[in-house]
């Protein structure tokens, strides 16, 4: 057999035609109808051809064998599949086609029933079965495989590369690699979306947990980054568009976004987007250097600011409400890496716009709950995600520890302050005042340093301000820092052996204590 070379061109003279998608057909089969290519397809691609007046063997008058069962049974011949699968490059397939009666195609073109979007519409457990093609991915893969003797394709995308190929001769060899490796892609995630569906068959549910006995997931390269997370490291952006997010944000302004700028932003979309409030998040190295609530996002965004007005430069910010005209004028004072909102004002893109480095970005906002993966070599991790509507967010649920019950405004910062420091790395601690940070330390292999980092980053302001501690305090060291700071009040989870420690402290400092019985760890 003859290797095919890249000058292999191989002239379109019979097409088979079988799309779900009907968009761009009208002009393909035109173009191809003018260069002379025969037409072959089936019901309704073969019926919409025909309305246009153009020649078409419909696929059953081709087998003899009418369409059926709904459509299950269309192209599932061996007159097609013989047609699609010879490889013209071995002189024993072009005499078994002879022998047979049977016409090679040229070229398939073809894309599969909407099975994604028919489970998304909420559709039976019957409708969406119905639309698992199967004709479709049979035809597609067969010719796939067959790429030296015919041409696939399954996007109308490339509809304009087919009309060019006609005026030269037909696809080269690599062309149709090329096309057969999109087709490959293009069933592979089609069956990666359906075993997903059907996939939950499979959970063991005596566990009770209710993950699935599989996990697969398509990413389609969406972007060549300048770098990774240092300049020595090469890196890409990945999309999956089923479960749009950040990936899929549109950049208003700015440079390119880089690796850091990435992982900044989801960070900070994920703590901006857990409150209700309008709230930002100002994040560096994935933590925050300041979060805060307001009544609108000017007033979230200063407050956010003034927790650590030297970490926040070259910042990331997200907020969960359009960016205001007001607080795009305070983000312009700043240098600032990165915006990301859920919209724009009119006129905040224009002022921002001033600043060539900042790049503003707009994303659908954060759809709470879900799973998150974090892969590990040999493996993947799934968990739910943490902080969103937790256990544990309503003060009404918390144990007073020990002190007096706090006023509804001390109660509302350490609602905020608990909230908040999930966004924080482990181990963290914030302070805060007025639904605003006023220190934070994160990120510290022991808590009592993560204690002198919130304390000493937030100086004066730590009189009076509310603490919040992701997790237990194991010893009395940690909070005393926190208590001779002067703070007002402290929420953490309680449920360490030694409880009884921080209690007599803050007892002892005539603070109020609660424990919300639920931990945030965030590693
Ligand atoms: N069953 C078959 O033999 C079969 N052959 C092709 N199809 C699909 O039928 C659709 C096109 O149908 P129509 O031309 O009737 O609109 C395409 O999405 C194609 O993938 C089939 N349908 C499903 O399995």
């Amino acid at each position: 057999m003859t290797e095919s070379t890249q000058q292999d061109r191989i002239a379109l003279r019979r097409a088979l035609v079988s799309v779900y998608d009907k968009s761009g057909l009208e002009e393909l089969v035109r173009g191809l109808h003018d260069a002379g290519v025969e037409l072959v397809s089936t019901g309704g691609s073969a019926r919409l051809i025909g309305e246009l007046g153009l020649p078409v063997t419909r696929v059953e008058d081709l087998t003899g064998f009418p369409e059926c069962l709904d459509g299950r049974v269309k192209t599932l011949h061996p007159k097609v599949h013989a047609g699609i699968l010879a490889d013209r490059r071995l002189p024993s397939h072009v005499a078994q086609l002879e022998d047979l009666g049977v016409e090679p195609f040229d070229l398939v073109v073809s894309n599969l029933y909407p099975f994604t979007d028919t489970v998304a519409s909420g559709a039976s457990q019957d409708e969406c079965v119905e639309q698992i093609d199967i004709g479709g991915p049979s035809m597609v893969r067969a010719a796939a495989k067959n790429h030296p003797s015919v041409a696939i394709v399954t996007s109308p995308e490339r509809y304009a590369d087919v009309l060019a190929a006609l005026g030269e001769g037909g696809f080269t060899y690599e062309q149709r690699k090329r096309l057969a490796a999109e087709a490959f892609v293009h069933t592979a995630s089609y069956d990666v979306a359906v075993a997903s569906w059907m996939g939950s068959v499979l959970t063991d549910t005596s566990d009770g947990a209710g993950f699935p006995a599989w996990v697969g997931g398509t990413w389609e390269r969406d972007a060549v980054l300048r770098y990774g997370e240092n300049p020595h490291q090469s890196a890409a952006l990945y999309r999956n568009d089923l479960t749009p997010g950040l990936a899929q944000a549109e950049q208003l302004h700015g440079k390119e976004m880089s690796y850091n700028n990435y992982v900044d932003a989801d960070a900070a979309r994920r703590a901006a987007h857990d409150f209700d409030e309008p709230a930002v998040a100002i994040i560096k190295h994935a933590n925050p250097c300041g979060i805060a609530v307001g009544a609108d996002v000017a007033e979230a965004h200063r407050r956010a600011h003034e927790c650590d007005p030297v970490s926040a430069f070259g910042g990331v910010i997200a907020t969960n409400r359009p960016v205001s005209v007001e607080m795009a004028r305070q983000v312009a004072e700043v240098f600032t890496e990165v915006v990301v909102a859920p919209a724009y004002d009119e006129g905040a893109v224009e002022v921002l716009q001033g600043k060539k480095n900042v790049r503003l970005l707009v994303a659908e906002p954060l759809e709470r709950g879900g799973v998150e993966m974090r892969p590990i070599s040999g493996g993947l991790l799934v968990q739910e995600r943490d902080g969103v509507d937790a256990d544990g967010d309503d003060p009404d649920s918390w144990t007073l520890a020990t002190g007096e019950a706090a006023s509804p405004e001390v109660l509302a910062d350490l609602a905020f302050a608990w909230k908040a420091c999930r966004a924080a790395k482990s181990n963290a601690i914030l302070l805060a005042k007025d639904g605003a940070s006023v220190g934070i330390g994160m990120g510290q292999v022991n808590r009592v340093d993560s204690c002198r980092l919130a304390v000493d980053r937030a100086g004066e302001r730590a009189r009076g301000s509310v603490a919040a501690s992701d997790a237990f305090f194991p010893f009395e060291d940690g909070p005393q820092i926190l208590l001779d700071a002067g703070v007002a009040a402290i929420v953490q989870p309680g449920g360490s052996v030694r409880d009884e420690l921080t209690i007599k402290a803050a007892e002892a400092a005539g603070v109020t204590m609660y424990f919300t019985g639920t931990r945030h760890f965030a590693h």
